[in-house]
């Protein structure tokens, strides 16, 4: 399956990488362009996928495209493609934030295109993404599993509401770099009480790891596991109760909210 990238920024070379890892496709069945041809054809050889000269040829020789552009530039290139999707029809997948499956279709002019939105993070570069997907009325249900198996290989995928969209957007999409910032704290107080910098983020970050999957793993409620680190009299009840009263539970919860509200 020949899968075509507009765009080379973070979001499809975590995409290209996980794909490339997970030997869904061979790299040179990886086609790209974007605006940078100083970028993108240097950044293809690098890597044998295949560089394109324009966003038009791209869908000319895809099966599926994916529109991984800068999010404010989605729909006027979806608009400069309207005469090429009107002779060949691809699967169009886009991952922009905040550009809706109906503004997608008034884009294309075209309200037979198979289009489908996608909501990845940048773990996809690793094969443990959190994906979510959603497909217009028109799209098949083979262009749909089609999808699926494509961020399926990247990780985990759930499809969801597409007013279910933004909210998905900042807990899955933006949220990774609120969990950096969550390891780089506990990884500074390293520091500040003596451990180097490179072991704190080791430690903290396999801490994490670990949590997130023990509870995927249980099932349980993620209270529940905080009572059982919770000694009674114990340390970690003292540093629950002092994080707390510094607010960080509305602290994450308004960063949420800011994401939510800017998108
Ligand atoms: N970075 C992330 O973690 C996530 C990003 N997204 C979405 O992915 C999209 C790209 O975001 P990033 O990769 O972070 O941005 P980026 O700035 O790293 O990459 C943007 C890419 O778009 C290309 N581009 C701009 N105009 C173009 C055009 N006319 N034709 C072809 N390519 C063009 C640029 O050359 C660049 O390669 C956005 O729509 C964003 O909402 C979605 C989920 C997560
Ligand atoms: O920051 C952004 O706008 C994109 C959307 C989700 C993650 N990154």
């Amino acid at each position: 399956m020949k899968i075509g990238f507009i765009g080379a920024g973070h979001m499809a070379q975590a995409m290209m990488a996980g794909l490339v890892a997970a030997q869904f496709n061979r790299p040179s069945d990886i086609l790209v362009h974007s605006a940078h041809k100083a970028h993108y054809q240097p950044f293809a050889k690098a890597h044998q996928y295949t560089a394109v000269a324009s966003n038009q040829a791209l869908v000319t020789q895809s099966d599926v495209v994916i529109l991984a552009a800068t999010a404010n530039v989605s729909l006027e290139i979806i608009t400069s493609l309207q005469k090429v999707l009107e002779e060949k029809t691809p699967l169009l997948i886009s991952v922009a934030g905040g550009v809706t499956l109906s503004d997608l279709a008034d884009a294309a002019d075209n309200a037979d295109l198979s289009i489908m939105r996608a909501m990845p993070n940048v773990n996809v570069a690793i094969n443990q993404g959190m994906t979510a997907l959603v497909a217009n009325e028109v799209t098949p249900e083979a262009d749909s599993a089609k999808a699926q198996a494509i961020f399926t290989a990247l990780g985990k995928t759930q499809f969801l509401a597409e007013k279910d969209f933004t909210t998905f957007a900042a807990i899955a999409g933006s949220a990774p770099a609120y969990a950096y910032l969550f390891i780089d704290a506990l990884s500074r107080a390293g520091v500040k009480h003596g451990l180097s910098k490179v072991d704190a983020t080791k430690i903290a970050a396999q801490t994490v790891l670990g949590s997130a999957a023990n509870l995927l793993v249980t099932e349980e409620n993620p209270w529940n596991l905080i009572d059982q680190v919770s000694s009674p009299g114990g340390t970690t009840v003292a540093g629950l109760l002092a994080m707390e009263e510094a607010g960080l539970m509305t602290a994450v919860v308004k960063g949420i909210d800011a994401t939510i509200e800017r998108e």
